[in-house]
């Protein structure tokens, strides 16, 4: 093992790494919060700053995996389609196996240059998560309950807010609603069943309405869907703790576009068109699983010094304040500062833990753990 993946497996570089993260994301939250009166004056132009703003706190943990942990993505695309990413508006359709998907999605944003505007629909939950959620809450982020009743009027009205959106972005939907686990795909599959859809392999039954609200909704504003299927080399099941100890992995991305005018507009058609998208879907997991590739070429698509020079930048604003005060503790500080000082970094490993948490599997939310009523509205 080199001396480099020696220190990146030290718990002392992780309390450093996180503590940038916790400053400078906090400075960012700050300056968000700021920008709040010019939302009635310039509301454009606060979304365009509050893009800039987001990208600080994002950029940072795809600057973790792409250079920390050198982990490489691979895309599988049409070169036909290859030239319109990044430059158009899109709703993106995710696998959800992987407790570091969403940051693989990341990845390729920068890589488009949408990471500042990238959106999902995210459950309620996330927005209360310190720094992420925060920024997201400016970033326009669609939330949802996951329960339709409520979901229904809050969720399209967000849709709608994004029609006016200044620049181009993704809008990325894991339509199974949670992440995968044996038990939720057993049930899901019953429910399959009940409903006489092929039932799937790798993945759970998608659930087709906010696919649907989303293209009623952003129709007219995004042009494409990009159904994007992820899986790792080797069986690979990566974490975002291994991230942080310098793990590299192989991330293997398959995106088709798919003209958004081809997707059905009556519900109950659109809904049928996400089952059987999500049909091919399994075909191109199994022939992963099958072959270790997708179909379609690969595309060269190098990782950019972005996210690692905005990195830097933070880093070196909040690290010199830090070593400063530390010299200073060691020469002036009392055994009670110092005592303090300790309890701070317990309390800064304590919040690394409990943020990581929220991407493990294992702690994953209930949801899909049970059939919900068949709903007929
Ligand atoms: C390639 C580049 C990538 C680019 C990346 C771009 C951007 C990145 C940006 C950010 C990255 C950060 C990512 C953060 C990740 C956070 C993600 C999440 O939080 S995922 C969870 C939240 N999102 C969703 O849930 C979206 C999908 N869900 C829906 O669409 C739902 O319909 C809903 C709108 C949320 C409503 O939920 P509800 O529970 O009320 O669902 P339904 O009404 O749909 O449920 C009833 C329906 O489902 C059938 N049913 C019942 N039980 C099950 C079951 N176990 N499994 C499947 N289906 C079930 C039931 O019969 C009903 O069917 P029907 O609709 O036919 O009546
Ligand atoms: C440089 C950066 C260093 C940082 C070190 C640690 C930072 C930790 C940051 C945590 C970021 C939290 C973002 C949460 C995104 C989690 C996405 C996710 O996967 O959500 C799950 C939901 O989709 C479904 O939920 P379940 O029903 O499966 O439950």
């Amino acid at each position: 093992m080199g001396l480099l993946q020696l220190l990146k497996g030290q718990f002392l570089c992780h309390l450093l790494i996180f503590y940038v993260f916790l400053v400078s994301g906090l400075l960012v939250n700050l300056l968000q919060l700021c920008t709040l009166p010019l939302w009635a004056l310039n509301r454009q132009l606060a979304r365009r700053i509050n893009c800039r703003l987001g990208y600080c706190i994002s950029s940072q943990m795809v600057a973790l995996l792409e250079w920390w942990s050198g982990t490489e993505c691979t895309l599988y695309t049409d070169p036909e389609s290859y030239p319109r990413y990044g430059k158009e508006n899109a709703i993106v359709i995710l696998n959800h196996n992987f407790e570091i998907d969403f940051l693989c999605g990341w990845t390729f944003c920068e890589r488009f240059g949408v990471l500042g505007t990238s959106k999902v629909m995210a459950k309620k939950e996330l927005a209360y998560v310190p720094l992420i959620g925060w920024m997201w809450y400016f970033q326009e982020i669609v939330f949802c309950k996951r329960k339709w009743e409520e979901d229904r009027r809050t969720v399209a009205k967000s849709l709608q807010n994004l029609r006016d959106y200044p620049e181009n972005f993704w809008f990325l939907l894991f339509c199974e609603g949670t992440r995968f686990t044996e038990k939720k795909h057993k049930i899901s599959m019953e429910v399959a069943e009940s409903k006489g859809l092929p039932k799937l392999k790798h993945h759970l039954l998608p659930r087709t309405k906010g696919f649907c609200v989303t293209v009623q909704n952003l129709r007219g504003t995004v042009t494409a869907v990009y159904d994007s299927t992820l899986n790792f080399r080797n069986k690979e099941t990566p974490t975002l703790r291994g991230v942080l100890s310098g793990k590299k992995y192989h991330a293997d991305l398959y995106v088709r576009r798919i003209p958004l005018d081809s997707v059905p507009e009556d519900e109950a058609e659109c809904a049928a068109w996400l089952h059987k998208l999500y049909q091919e879907k399994d075909t191109f997991q199994e022939g992963y699983t099958q072959t270790g590739r997708f179909p379609g070429p690969v595309v060269n698509l190098p990782r950019q010094p972005w996210a690692l020079l905005n990195w830097l930048f933070w880093a070196v604003l909040v690290l010199g304040p830090l070593i400063l005060l530390l010299l200073q503790l060691l020469q002036t500080g009392s055994t009670l500062t110092v005592l303090c000082s300790l309890a701070v970094c317990i309390a800064v490993s304590g919040a690394v833990h409990w943020m990581i948490g929220q991407t493990e599997i294992n702690r994953a939310s209930s949801y899909g753990n049970k059939q919900a009523p068949l709903n007929n509205n």
